[in-house]
């Protein structure tokens, strides 16, 4: 909590040095897709993101195929993957089916995904805020028992596409909820890409409440284009582990018209040029853009590999 400061501080005096970014592309980015993805793209995109230095990455879900029909073959890209040292890959799991069927797959960490909005949760996940915690509630203990790593995303922690805005208590309800079940670290996820930073950081302040900033990471969509004013803004708190996407894939199915998470090569790039360590290859992670957007035959939205990729064409 050292880094802590309610109001911010000049950028020297409290970003960290280091940033850990989890890529949530071949999950998140992908899910939304019309169009099968085959599973031998996904895991060739994982191999890329981890060639490009890329220490997690969230790989699939393990979900209803009727709810979410992209993630159906999570068992086959698990299996495809050949692991790196020192990579953590993740996986989501709504509900005991879920977790055991992700265990043979031998997930590093699983994620229990909650909403601080009621009417989220409904539409995501089936149930209200106070069953999904009952239902997530033996998954982390089964987790926790078998010695997998257990995140809590929480959507909707500043705006939801059925509520609109969202009060900083609900999140820290919702954080507390997650801290009492046994829940090791939670995102802070702005689903629709609504929030502006002092919305984030009120976001945060309420979810520190129950984590401390070692186990509290940004997920931010750029549906309005702030995605990468909300990570400073979160940077400026001393919170040093973010999610992305890369090429800025994705968006919610049951969040319509919100866009992909912020691009991971964005955000590399804005960390770089605050000398901010993140062990990413930009270059290299903007070659792992390139490819996953040709596969789905549209260009990147990443705004720094437009740019450079414009360089590199000369
Ligand atoms: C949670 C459920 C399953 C509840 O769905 P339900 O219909 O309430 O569940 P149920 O227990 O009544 O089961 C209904 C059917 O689903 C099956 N089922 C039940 N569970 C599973 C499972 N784990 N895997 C596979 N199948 C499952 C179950 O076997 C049964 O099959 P049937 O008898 O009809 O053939 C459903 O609502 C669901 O799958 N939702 C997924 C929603 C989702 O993946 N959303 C996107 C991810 S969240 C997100 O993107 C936000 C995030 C994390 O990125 C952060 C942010 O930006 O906000």
């Amino acid at each position: 909590m050292s880094l802590y400061r309610c109001d911010p501080e000049p950028f020297s005096m409290t970003l960290p040095s280091r940033v850990q970014l989890i890529d949530v592309g071949p999950r998140d980015g992908l899910q939304n897709e019309k169009t099968p993805v085959p599973a031998a793209v996904k895991v060739a995109l994982v191999h890329r993101l981890q060639a490009a230095g890329l220490t997690e990455i969230e790989v699939t879900s393990f979900v209803s195929p009727k709810w979410v029909p992209q993630m159906a073959d999570n068992a086959e890209v698990m299996a495809g993957i050949a692991r790196q040292p020192g990579v953590r890959y993740s996986v989501l799991t709504p509900n005991l089916k879920g977790f055991e069927a992700a265990v043979p797959t031998r997930p590093d960490e699983i994620v229990v995904f909650g909403a601080a909005s009621e009417a989220f949760s409904q539409k995501n996940i089936n149930c209200s805020i106070a069953e999904s915690i009952e239902r997530f509630a033996p998954v982390v203990e089964a987790a926790r028992a078998a010695g997998i790593e257990v995140r809590g995303a929480m959507s909707c922690t500043v705006g939801c596409p059925y509520e609109g805005d969202i009060a900083p208590e609900r999140v820290g309800y919702l954080a507390g909820l997650m801290k009492q079940i046994g829940v090791q670290r939670v995102d802070v996820a702005d689903t629709i890409g609504v929030g502006t930073p002092r919305q984030v950081q009120r976001a945060f302040e309420a979810t520190l409440a129950h984590f401390d900033l070692d186990h509290v990471s940004g997920h931010f969509h750029d549906t309005y284009g702030q995605a990468l004013s909300n990570t400073l803004s979160a940077l400026q708190m001393g919170v040093w582990n973010f999610q992305s996407s890369v090429a800025g894939l994705g968006g919610c199915p049951y969040a319509k018209g919100a866009t992909g998470n912020v691009a991971t090569e964005d955000v590399v790039y804005l960390l770089r040029g605050m000398g901010i360590d993140t062990g990413i290859d930009l270059d290299a992670l903007i070659d792992a853009g390139v490819f996953i957007s040709e596969q789905l035959g549209r260009p990147t939205q990443s705004r720094v590999a437009r740019a450079l990729l414009a360089r590199r064409a000369g």
